[in-house]
């Protein structure tokens, strides 16, 4: 089937700076992608080039298998919520909703009926009357993504959409919007955030932005369990990273290793290149023992510094061969102690053998 959104070689300069650099994604009908990257890395750009608000050095955007580079937005038939929901103050939430389909001539009575269902859609119907300024936060945003939702379109893009929203309404939005993404699978959905969680949450595939190149793309599961790359290791999710020189293949896709003076094995391909490579463990990965014998996947250290976190204990080890490494372990038994000994442990699959090279954010 035909992408709802395809971007080819997407490239954006502003004065001379290029800020998106022959970005490629597409996004299949009922599919949600998340860009996730750190501020600056060209989310928005890559969204604003999708829409037609920025125009392309190079590359090509299509919708549904149409060029559309060059277009302009009005054309381009999608749907779009910002994060300041962006609601026309001076109307009412349904005349809000209305106005997508008003201005393209759909029929008045079709109107009535597509404000009815967006807002259905939302949990919004008994608010059509209302001013946004009587509204709360999740509620404005709510109505914008009806308003959205009430051109029809194959292609809906949102920037951001819960950045404005407290904590508590933030976790409830997502479920929301996890919802509305299984109701409508016919709809292409491009997700910016640099929230984690929410892209964890909400993608059937990730694609991660640095300095305006996409490093990796995949779903959440594979991005967070086998992480391509030391900077997606770290931003979806926490990780230790630690330089390593791979020594050869131990078994079908698990790897030996050498980091300082300790041979260990971790996860990667059996075709790995011998030398330099780094080591991602992810904090909840790592158990700390006080048996101090030798064996397979064991770091010898010193803790410097405890923290209790309420529901687990965040624990900062010195490495003996050099470098720092942070532990996440359930608050449930006695405390870590700063100053004492302590062997660090983790099964072979839970170490994963990324590239050498660092990727600027
Ligand atoms: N209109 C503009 N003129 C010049 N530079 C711009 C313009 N818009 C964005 N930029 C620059 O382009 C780069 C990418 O910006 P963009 O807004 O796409 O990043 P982002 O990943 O969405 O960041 P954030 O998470 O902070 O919103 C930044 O360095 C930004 O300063």
């Amino acid at each position: 089937m035909t992408p709802g959104i395809e971007l080819d070689q997407a490239t954006v300069t502003y004065q001379r700076n290029t800020v998106l650099d022959g970005f490629s994604l597409t996004v299949d009908a009922g599919e949600l992608v998340a860009v996730l990257g750190p501020s600056g890395s060209g989310k928005t750009t890559a969204l604003r080039a999708v829409a037609g608000f920025v125009p392309l050095a190079s590359g090509t955007v299509r919708l549904s298998g149409r060029d559309v580079t060059g277009m302009p937005p009005h054309r381009r038939d999608l749907g779009l919520v910002v994060q300041s929901y962006a609601l026309f103050p001076h109307m009412s939430v349904a005349e809000n909703v209305a106005f997508g389909p008003k201005s393209r001539g759909v029929r008045k009575v079709d109107i009535a009926e597509r404000v009815r269902e967006s807002l259905a859609m939302v949990g919004m119907a008994s608010f059509a009357d209302r001013a946004p300024r009587q509204l709360s936060g999740g509620q404005q945003q709510r109505v914008a993504i009806a308003r959205a939702l009430a051109v029809k379109p194959k292609v809906l893009l949102l920037d951001e959409p819960l950045s404005a929203l407290d904590a508590a309404l933030r976790s409830e939005m997502t479920a929301e919007i996890d919802r509305l993404h299984r109701a409508l699978p016919a709809v292409s959905i491009l997700y910016v955030t640099h929230d984690q969680t929410e892209a964890l949450t909400l993608a059937d595939r990730i694609a991660v932005l640095a300095a305006g190149k996409l490093v990796d793309v995949g779903t959440a599961q594979d991005l967070y369990l086998r992480p391509p790359s030391a900077f997606t290791a770290s931003f979806l999710g926490a990780a230790n990273v630690l330089p390593v020189q791979v020594l050869g293949a131990e078994r079908t896709n698990v790897l030996r290793i050498q980091l300082g003076e300790h041979i260990l094995t971790a996860a990667g391909p059996a075709d790995h290149r011998p030398g330099a490579a780094q080591l991602a463990i992810r904090p909840h990965r790592l158990r700390i023992e006080t048996d101090h014998s030798d064996g397979t996947n064991r770091l010898p250290g010193r803790i410097s510094a405890v923290q209790w976190r309420g529901s687990s204990f965040r624990t900062t080890v010195a490495l003996d061969g050099g470098g720092e490494v942070v532990v996440e372990s359930p608050a449930t038994g006695s405390a870590p102690t700063a100053g004492e000994r302590a062997v660090l442990v983790f099964d072979p699959t839970d170490g994963v053998v990324v590239p050498a090279e660092l990727v600027a954010s």
